[in-house]
């Protein structure tokens, strides 16, 4: 599913990251690591929004090679979103289901699963950083991903909503869709066994 070919991130001199080479297998990673070992750098990078050494593959696409394919099918919701305060959910929403190309009606469907249907019509800035974090995992879910990057998804959500959240996991699992989910916390009982990868000594060891 993913392949690291010489890959290296660095902040100025400081190397974060080195992989020289890693395959990992379609499945459901959990993304685990010491505060500041580079899980986020690492979900930023495979994302493509931050620039990088080497090459990290998807499915056989490459951001440099293939943009707007990798983009399409790699999506991100990141620890701590952010968004213009004067857009609605609605915005978002409806903007990322048009350029992901969601299929009909699964943008509704993940809202009123996620319970973010009662506020989408609010602008953003009026959310709490709970509703911004459910807003952030809806789309991050939208469009037909092959990869979903969670990075801390359960921070700030509520018990019932974490137990929504892996449910769908596990549907977009069963359909083939690969997760890496970066947590500090246990996920609940009902998650499928996932794979556990850990950030150590700047490169990923798996369990
Ligand atoms: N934009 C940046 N410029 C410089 N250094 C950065 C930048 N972003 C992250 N770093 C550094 O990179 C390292 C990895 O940070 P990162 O946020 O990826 O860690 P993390 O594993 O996600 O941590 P946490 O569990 O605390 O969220 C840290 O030393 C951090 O200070």
């Amino acid at each position: 599913m993913m392949v690291f070919e010489q890959f290296r991130k660095s902040y100025g001199k400081t190397e974060i990251l080195g992989i020289p080479h890693l395959q990992l297998q379609p499945g459901v990673y959990w993304l685990r690591g010491d505060n500041g070992a580079g899980k986020s750098t690492l979900m930023r990078s495979i994302a493509g929004m931050i620039p990088y050494e080497g090459n990290i593959t998807v499915n056989e696409m490459n951001i440099r090679r293939n943009r707007l394919a990798y983009t399409s099918v790699v999506n991100y919701a990141e620890a701590e979103p952010l968004y213009p305060g004067f857009l609605t959910g609605s915005d978002l929403v409806q903007f990322y289901a048009a350029s992901k190309r969601a299929p009909a009606g699964q943008a509704q469907s993940l809202c009123e699963q996620m319970g973010v249907h009662t506020f989408m019509g609010n602008r953003v800035a009026t959310y709490s950083s709970g509703m911004t974090k459910k807003l952030s995992l809806v789309l991050g879910l939208i469009g037909n991903p092959q990869l979903v990057l969670l990075d801390e998804p359960l921070i700030t959500l509520d018990t019932t909503s974490t137990g929504i959240l892996q449910q769908i996991v596990n549907e977009y699992a069963d359909r083939g869709v690969s997760f890496i989910i970066s947590s500090h916390q246990d996920m609940v009982p009902g998650t499928r066994p996932m794979t556990q990868l850990y950030i150590k000594n700047k490169t990923i060891e798996t369990a």
